[in-house]
């Protein structure tokens, strides 16, 4: 790509280039070459942590799927291990923490990245098994037959379909009446305004969204979306999959009702990692829809008893056996997070988004870009769409750039920034530009492996 034709600063490029009117001053000019990304990465002050995870040869853009293992999280999965091999089954209470509370104790840790209180987070279950128990919950909850409506978006990820439409039928309630579904009007994002119109037209007991959309990567006004659910007598719950760890949360603050989310991709917590939720504590004395031993009160759960006595706080919600060896390493994955700071990796990602879209509207012309422009509607990876995006998908993975595909025309390019430079992304868009004008990616079959 060719380097600065001296067109002028990053001003120059503020307006109509990819970001909103506060152009972010601290990414380079997309015109300023590789030697400006890198002279940004020598002032950046989180890139020594980059040397804390195990990062694959070339550019690893794909932590909104799966985080790359770090040195800490490592550390708290041996020590998980050493105590099984050392205490057995004395490691439920002498280990460190004790196996029993482990949960408890990442919801301490979690509870600041939430805006929550410790006993309102647990890390339990995953994301779907969390989304079945909590919508099951507010939806007992309600009495009236209002309150047996859920609202949700025709772009969420599927999971959170397929488990909604469970827990309404289990209940008896048809999903196409107690199920209210706001459409895309461009394919890639939601309007906030058909989401609070939908509110004020459909009798709705539940909203039910996700903070980011998992292809185009808009971010809502979680804020704006409860208060509205609120005003129409609903309660609003978010699926944080796509932001927690990479968007600063105050769910107490925005008076949230419920929310879960997964630790595989921003919290970098590892494949199959315990997932979480939070729980308002003005529904404490709700009754969980999934009631497991595992939920039931500490200081009675060995008592054995045939009736459920549920833990105080969100601890309630857990089910089963808590799964240590793949809570262990978030322990160590949120020491990592911790001494980022998340505002620092939210000023950081913002910075790396922006310049990737500057990037691709300056030399991929080829390319559109289906995530919001406005770094407050952006979460932490950008769409980049072209017709042959799976194909593209594969010739930049065999290039050592990891991406996802997602159909039917995106190709997902997450920057994260724990461990992805601003001259990873040059070399990003740079490789990018070498495949489409070699059309390298017509090499690889249409129809391909299978997508992760
Ligand atoms: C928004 C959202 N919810 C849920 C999931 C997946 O749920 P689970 O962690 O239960 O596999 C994903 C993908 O990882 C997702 O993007
Ligand atoms: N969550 C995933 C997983 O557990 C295995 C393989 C891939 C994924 C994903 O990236 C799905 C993810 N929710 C998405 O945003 O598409």
């Amino acid at each position: 790509m060719t380097d600065d034709t001296g067109r002028g600063s990053d001003a120059d490029f503020g307006s109509g280039s990819g970001s909103d009117a506060e152009t972010v001053p601290e990414a380079p000019a997309p015109t300023a070459g590789r030697d400006a990304a890198v002279a940004r990465d020598e002032a950046d002050p989180l890139a020594e942590l980059r040397g804390r995870f195990h990062v694959p040869e070339g550019q690893y853009m794909d932590g909104n799927s799966l985080g790359p293992l770090s040195t800490d999280a490592e550390a708290s999965l041996d020590r998980a291990v050493e105590e099984w091999r050392e205490l057995g089954i004395e490691g439920w209470t002498d280990a460190d923490p004790d196996w029993f509370h482990y949960g408890e104790r990442l919801g301490d840790r979690l509870a600041p990245l939430l805006g929550a209180r410790s006993d309102e987070v647990v890390a339990t279950n995953s994301t779907t098994v969390n989304i079945h128990a909590l919508v099951g919950t507010f939806l007992d909850e309600r009495d009236d037959d209002k309150g047996r409506t859920v609202l949700v978006n025709e772009l969420d990820f599927p999971t959170d379909h397929y488990a909604i439409r469970a827990q309404l039928s289990a209940r008896g309630l048809d999903p196409e009446e107690h199920l209210v579904v706001v459409e895309s009007r461009d394919g890639r994002t939601v309007e906030e305004t058909d989401v609070i119109d939908a509110l004020a037209d459909h009798d709705v007991g539940v909203l039910f969204m996700p903070s980011v959309l998992y292809r185009s990567g808009q971010l809502f006004d979680i804020e704006r979306l409860t208060e509205a659910a609120h005003d129409h007598g609903a309660v609003a719950g978010f699926d944080l999959a796509h932001s927690v760890g990479a968007v600063p949360h105050d769910l107490d603050a925005a008076g949230v009702d419920f929310a879960v989310w997964c630790s595989y991709k921003y919290l970098n917590a590892g494949p199959g990692a315990v997932g979480g939720l939070y729980v308002n504590e003005r529904h404490f004395d709700a009754t969980p829809a999934l009631a497991g031993w595992w939920g039931n009160d500490k200081g009675t759960q060995f008592d054995l008893a045939p009736e459920f006595d549920p833990a105080p706080g969100a601890g309630a919600y857990q089910v089963g056996t808590v799964h240590v060896l793949s809570a262990a390493p978030l322990f160590g994955a949120l020491d990592t997070l911790d001494d980022a700071g998340i505002d620092r990796v939210r000023e950081k990602s913002v910075a790396l988004t922006d310049y990737l879209i500057r990037l691709v509207d300056e030399h991929l012309p080829e390319c559109d870009v289906g995530t919001p422009r406005e770094a407050s509607r952006r979460g932490g990876h950008v769409a980049v769409e072209h017709p042959d995006a799976y194909r593209l998908s594969l010739a930049l993975k065999a290039r050592d750039v990891v991406v996802d595909y997602r159909p039917p025309n995106v190709v997902r390019i997450a920057p994260a920034p724990l461990y992805v430079s601003f001259a990873d992304v040059w070399d990003v868009v740079e490789t990018l530009r070498a495949i489409l004008d070699e059309g390298a990616h017509e090499a690889f079959d249409e129809a391909g492996e299978g997508v992760t």
